[in-house]
């Protein structure tokens, strides 16, 4: 889950609280709308018709136009608790009761709509009940006061610790998706590369390159670089020291080239880079101050028989045709093969192998 999708979770939890919130006003207003036996009808009361009202049209709003921004929650809340308030001091004035029944009653009511539908909105809920509230303890007058303050108190705890826990709950749910977010993000990077040289692993490069053709239209070059008798030189100094020399290969192609292309470990001792925006002329340079840069190492290798006494590359270049990249690699592939039978250390383009340049990519 991205946070985002948590984000649009936590909206349609409030979307659904707000249509809950205004239905249930709506459900009780009407039950204070029906006519009690033997009372008279005129003592309808206008706020109770104003909740109604109000509340039929909001619910009608959310529901017509899902996409539309929703109503704030807290001042709906103190505007349909305002109406309760002026319902029961309006209702208290007409009738006549014996004991504060009538004002317990009307404080559940509305103790009732909040706690079903507001008891993850600590401030909305406060916002709802207290006109009510206030408005009994007047009209009551303190002979019931230890009555209506349990009535008032004991939800008003509960709630707020509940809201409480929901934000401590609801801080680390959101910590905890945006960890596992980052975390997949880094293991996505990790995956991309070569552990041991740091550079672009093939599912790098294939990352990259959808991007590359996607977005740079001009001129691309593949460029396909091995090391020279790299077998000889595990043989005789050992694997561990042949990690050293490719690590260091490594920086000095990344080196070598510029911060735009994509330099690639592409097998064992075979590196990849791919040149974007660059013509044949430049391409051509950077791959010789890659040749060069390793060289200038100076990484020793006695057994490079007739080529150096010091480690050495041999590589092949060739430009992107049509996007067709696979064809491209395999060009380049043909000149480095040509390049190590003629004595490796040496660059050559695929355009300038003779023309029946043999097939097969075998390296020598
Ligand atoms: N140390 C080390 N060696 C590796 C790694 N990956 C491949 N190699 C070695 O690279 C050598 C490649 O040898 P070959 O394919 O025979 O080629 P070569 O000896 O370089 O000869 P030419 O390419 O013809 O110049 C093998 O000995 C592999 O074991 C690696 O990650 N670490």
């Amino acid at each position: 889950m991205k946070l985002q999708s948590y984000d649009a979770l936590k909206h349609s939890k409030y979307r659904l609280s707000l249509m809950l919130f205004l239905f249930l006003n709506v459900a009780v207003s009407l039950f204070c709308l029906l006519p009690v036996s033997g009372s008279d009808p005129s003592i309808r009361s206008a706020p109770v018709l104003l909740v109604a009202g109000i509340s039929v049209a909001l619910l009608a709003l959310c529901l017509m136009t899902p996409k539309q921004k929703l109503p704030l929650l807290n001042p709906v809340a103190l505007l349909l608790g305002a109406l309760w308030a002026w319902h029961i001091n309006h209702r208290y004035h007409l009738v006549f009761y014996f004991d504060g029944s009538f004002l317990i009653i009307s404080l559940l009511c509305v103790f009732f709509i909040s706690a079903i539908a507001l008891s993850d909105y600590l401030i909305a809920f406060c916002l709802h009940i207290t006109p009510p509230v206030l408005t009994v303890l007047l009209l009551d007058d303190g002979k019931h006061l230890m009555t209506i303050l349990f009535t008032i108190t004991l939800p008003l705890i509960g709630f707020s610790l509940h809201h409480l826990m929901r934000r401590r709950f609801d801080n680390f749910t959101r910590r905890l998706v945006r960890q596992l977010y980052e975390e997949k993000e880094s293991f996505s990077d990790l995956s991309m590369l070569d552990p041991l040289t740091g550079l672009y692993n093939r599912r790098g490069l294939k990352n990259r390159l959808d991007s590359i053709l996607e977005n740079h239209a001009g001129s691309h070059f593949v460029l396909l670089l091995d090391i020279d008798n790299f077998k000889a030189y595990n043989d005789n100094y050992g694997h561990a020291m042949g990690d050293q020399a490719l690590a260091r290969v490594s920086v000095a192609i990344r080196d070598a080239v510029r911060s735009r292309d994509v330099v690639t470990r592409y097998g064992g001792e075979e590196f990849l880079v791919l040149m974007t925006n660059v013509n044949a002329s430049i391409a051509m340079k950077l791959a010789e101050r890659i040749r060069q840069y390793v060289v200038d190492l100076n990484i020793p290798h006695r057994f490079n028989t007739q080529v150096s006494t010091h480690v050495t590359i041999s590589a092949g270049i060739a430009p992107i045709f049509d996007d067709d990249f696979d064809q491209a690699v395999s060009n380049a592939d043909r000149a480095l093969y040509v390049a190590k039978n003629q004595g490796r250390n040496t660059i050559l383009a695929w355009e300038d192998l003779p023309r029946m340049a043999p097939a097969s990519s075998e390296l020598v």
